[in-house]
């Protein structure tokens, strides 16, 4: 037996970037889309006049509880914004603050139209928790950093990555799915990354991590070891066709080609890179070698929110300064790294709008001033519309938000716990 939901009466955005008027017919069941057509009936409806139904955004690199963090610390480059800040404030970070953050970061994702992320944090069990109450999809993985920790202490970071791997994948009805999320390179030890590495592989976990981001991070690997990161990367093991790094700023060519070669993904974050002055990823090039590119938003102390338009916007905005090339990462491209290209690195499902592919979608509202008038679609995604203009948000055949109401999580509560436990932390931390 079916129970269906028909998103209809309005225009849908299909793989290729074409638009058409058509509604789309759900199963909430298996959470799966069904048709794309005129569709009669449906047991329950959408209503999508007016506006475009997209695939749900998918931000591909963020630390979800960073949301308590919004604000805490600006205006500094990495390396100083988290020694000075960020860490000193995560090292009070309790479990119940990260459920407040990750609450709070849900909230922000349902409301502009994110159905599916990946999270590198602590606290993790939280995390799933939340993700399952929220209904949103999520890649999850413990972040490892070895420096500073004496061996007892590091080998057991990196096994509790190990540990939330093996544990949560497929929890949250086969939402949520994990990896092993070393955090960097140079921030944790190479025994470290080349045991758990040959582990994560042989249990068929995938890796996420930090990679490339700043010159700072790029030079002492040069220096000690006498080659690119990526390609030392490469020699311990950490570059497949199931893993994404984050950033991927300073590359070079030989890089890239090891890249597309391997099948990693990279995830763009390009309003952290401005915001933290780390550089320009080059984009355009990454996509003309063939890697799979996707987009995140990274966490949101350093973006400052989570929204996935703006983010759209700011990396076809750098991909054309950056290379003194305007017709660089165009609006197609930009749409399709924040839906199918981030759903591919992460290994969902979903963003795309074709029979059989998961129901993770966004109804974004056409009939506002900001977006009026429609000469092309895609580009009002890209360069005009802002999380704000979604209507509706269905992640796995579900309505996580109807008519701008979120249905799974009570706004007004998750705000005031998340403001309460961000000013017990920034005490805390002094
Ligand atoms: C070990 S959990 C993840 C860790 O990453 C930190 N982080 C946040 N933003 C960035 C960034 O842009 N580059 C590197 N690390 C980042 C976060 O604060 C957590 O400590
Ligand atoms: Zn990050």
């Amino acid at each position: 037996m079916t129970d269906t939901l028909r998103i209809g009466g309005g225009h849908v955005l299909r793989p290729d970037m074409s638009v058409e008027e058509a509604d789309v017919l759900v199963d909430r069941v298996s959470g799966e889309i069904l048709e794309v057509g005129d569709v009669p009936g449906g047991d329950a409806t959408l209503d999508a006049s007016g506006g475009l139904v997209m695939p749900g955004l998918v931000n591909a690199h963020t630390h979800t509880a960073m949301t308590l963090l919004r604000g805490y610390a600006d205006d500094k480059p990495l390396e100083t914004w988290l020694r000075e800040d960020i860490w000193p404030a995560e090292g009070e970070l309790t479990p119940e603050d990260v459920r407040a953050g990750t609450d709070l970061a849900l909230l922000e994702m349902i409301e502009s139209g994110t159905t599916g992320f990946a999270d590198m944090y602590f606290h993790m069990p939280e995390v799933v928790d939340a993700v399952d109450e929220a209904g949103l999809r999520a890649r999850i993985g413990h972040g490892v950093v070895t420096v500073g920790k004496d061996e007892d202490e590091a080998r057991a970071d990196n096994e509790e990555s190990l540990e939330v791997a093996r544990e949560y994948d497929g929890a949250a009805e086969g939402r949520v799915s994990t990896a092993y999320t070393p955090h960097s390179l140079t921030t944790v030890g190479e025994e470290f990354l080349v045991e758990f590495t040959e582990e994560a592989r042989d249990e068929g976990i995938p890796l996420h991590f930090h990679a490339n981001e700043t010159e700072d991070e790029v030079d002492p690997i040069l220096a000690q070891e006498d080659q690119r990161p990526l390609a030392y990367a490469d020699d311990l093991g950490m570059l497949t066709d199931e893993d994404w790094v984050a950033h991927g700023v300073h590359v070079d060519d030989t890089e890239i080609d090891l890249l597309a070669e391997r099948g990693t993904a990279v995830v763009h974050c390009p309003a952290s890179n401005m915001k933290l002055a780390s550089g320009a990823a080059p984009v355009q090039d990454l996509l003309d070698a063939g890697v799979t590119v996707g987009l995140g938003t990274d966490g949101a102390a350093s973006n400052n929110d989570l929204d996935m338009f703006d983010e759209m916007r700011d990396a076809a905005m750098l991909g054309k300064l950056s290379t003194g090339d305007a017709s660089a990462v165009p609006a197609e491209a930009v749409v399709e790294m924040a839906t199918a290209g981030s759903a591919d690195a992460l290994g969902f499902d979903a963003g795309r709008i074709e029979e059989g592919r998961k129901a993770d979608l966004a109804v974004v509202d056409f009939e506002t001033a900001r977006l009026t008038p429609v000469h092309d679609y895609v580009s009002h995604l890209a360069y005009a519309a802002s999380g704000a203009d979604v209507r509706h948000t269905v992640c796995d055949g579900q309505v996580l938000m109807r008519d701008g109401e979120v249905q799974t999580l009570d706004a007004e509560a998750v705000r005031e716990r998340a403001a309460d436990h961000a000013e017990r932390v920034t005490e805390r931390a002094g």
